[in-house]
């Protein structure tokens, strides 16, 4: 069942606004060469939320943590970065404070005029921060009247920023980011059209297990890929060679097969692969059906038959969920598989299928292949839209205040 419906910044129109004191939680967390940021993706979905913000008047703290550092503050995790691309996208100057609390924070926001903005520093740069440590949650609200959580990427976390924070201001609601990744992760794969197909791959069954047992409950095919496929083929007695296996993981893999037939779930394992003489970009390659996988050989992507099975699987369904590549697409020998499911979803879409991209390598695949403005939705969260996959609740989203 979808999550209980809470209070979006949409609910708060011109006078909720209007000169109040905002904070908001956004993900900035993007990838970083020295100062310089490789994907600013994250930034640019938090930009919707924040013109919202600030063309109400409002008056913006942004707040993100960058990283894992260790051990309080380091340059190199400074959100600094993030203030100047936010300020290029926003067309508007984003002050950068030295600090996420105290007196000099305080200052600064009340320094903002209506619909002006500055961006806090890394959070986690007090352990404080991961601890949800209530003192300093209490720290970080203080200068606030309104509270925003548009940090999807981070939902799943129950830290200061992301959830004890609300306890100390009396509003705190969804940003349109948040929503729109609820409304799909959690809502389109709740009440699906259908039929409805999830696709699951990546590396390992073990990582995975939560959501496909999750999925089963909701979707009328599954596609299982990547690695985790020989898993799968071992536990019916084929051998798989070389390639990945969790052997402590057979007896589950049985019974997550036989759990779907149970459901009446059509469940789609490959019936041929690329085979490699090692896991290697230069390695020698030859396509051999499931049956038929010699020793010394490793699976490290779909064959031609089973991707044209897997095409026709997805062509008539409605609801379209993928997660984790379908073979080893880093290298080019062994990224068709996965670059043609990308292919088909975007047909999908583009016929008025839901086609859903969960975080993590299938994101990477999508856009790799040039293609995820073609799919509905692309999550900005890995771990988060796993465990909403998962079926669990995020706790940045569980502290904000019910609609
Ligand atoms: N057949 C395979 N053998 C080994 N590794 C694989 C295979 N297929 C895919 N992978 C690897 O799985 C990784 C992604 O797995 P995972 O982290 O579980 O997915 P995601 O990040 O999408 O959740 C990729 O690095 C990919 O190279
Ligand atoms: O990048 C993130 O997660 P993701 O890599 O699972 O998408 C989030 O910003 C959370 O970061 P964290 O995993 O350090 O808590």
């Amino acid at each position: 069942m979808a999550a209980a419906k809470k209070k979006s910044v949409g609910d708060l129109k011109g006078a909720d606004l209007k000169g109040k004191k905002v904070l908001i939680r956004c993900d900035l967390n993007v990838p970083l060469d020295g100062k310089k940021i490789t994907d600013d993706t994250r930034i640019r979905a938090s930009v919707q939320t924040l013109k919202y913000l600030l063309d109400n008047g409002a008056r913006v703290a942004v707040s993100s943590h960058l990283g894992r550092p260790k051990d309080g503050p380091e340059d190199k995790f400074s959100l600094a970065p993030c203030a100047t691309r936010l300020g290029e996208l926003l067309g508007k100057d984003v002050k950068m404070a030295k600090d996420c609390i105290g007196d000099d924070v305080t200052k600064l926001v009340d320094s903002l005029k209506d619909g002006e903005i500055c961006l806090l520093e890394n959070t986690r740069f007090y352990k404080q921060e991961e601890k949800n440590d209530k003192e300093f949650s209490k720290k970080l609200a203080a200068p606030f009247d309104i509270y925003v959580n548009d940090a999807f990427g981070t939902a799943h976390r129950a830290h200061s920023s992301t959830a004890g924070v609300t306890e100390f201001i009396p509003t705190s609601v969804a940003g349109f980011l948040l929503q729109k990744e609820l409304d799909y992760l959690d809502g389109a794969v709740a009440n699906p059209k259908r039929p409805f197909a999830a696709i699951v791959g990546g590396s390992k069954v073990s990582s995975k297990i939560g959501v496909i047992e999750s999925l089963l409950g909701k979707c009328d095919k599954l596609v299982i890929g990547g690695g985790m496929v020989f898993t799968f083929l071992k536990a019916r007695g084929l051998n798989v060679g070389s390639s990945l296996v969790e052997e402590d993981k057979l007896e589950l893999a049985k019974s997550l097969e036989k759990k779907a037939a149970e459901k009446g779930v059509k469940f789609i394992l490959p019936t041929d692969v690329v085979l490699a003489d090692k896991f290697a970009a230069d390695a020698n390659t030859k396509v051999a059906s499931v049956s038929d996988i010699p020793d010394g050989w490793m699976g490290l992507d779909n064959g031609p038959e089973s991707t044209k099975m897997i095409q026709k699987e997805l062509s008539d369904c409605n609801t379209i969920i993928w997660n984790g590549p379908m073979g080893v697409f880093e290298f080019e020998k062994f990224a068709k598989g996965t670059n043609d499911v990308a292919k088909t979803l975007a047909e999908c879409t583009s016929k008025g299928a839901i086609t859903i991209i969960g975080g993590g390598d299938s994101v990477a695949a999508v856009e790799k292949a040039g293609l995820a403005d073609k799919m509905s939705h692309i999550s900005t969260g890995g771990g988060a839209s796993l465990e909403l996959l998962e079926g669990l609740v995020l706790p940045g989203v569980a502290a904000l205040t019910d609609a």
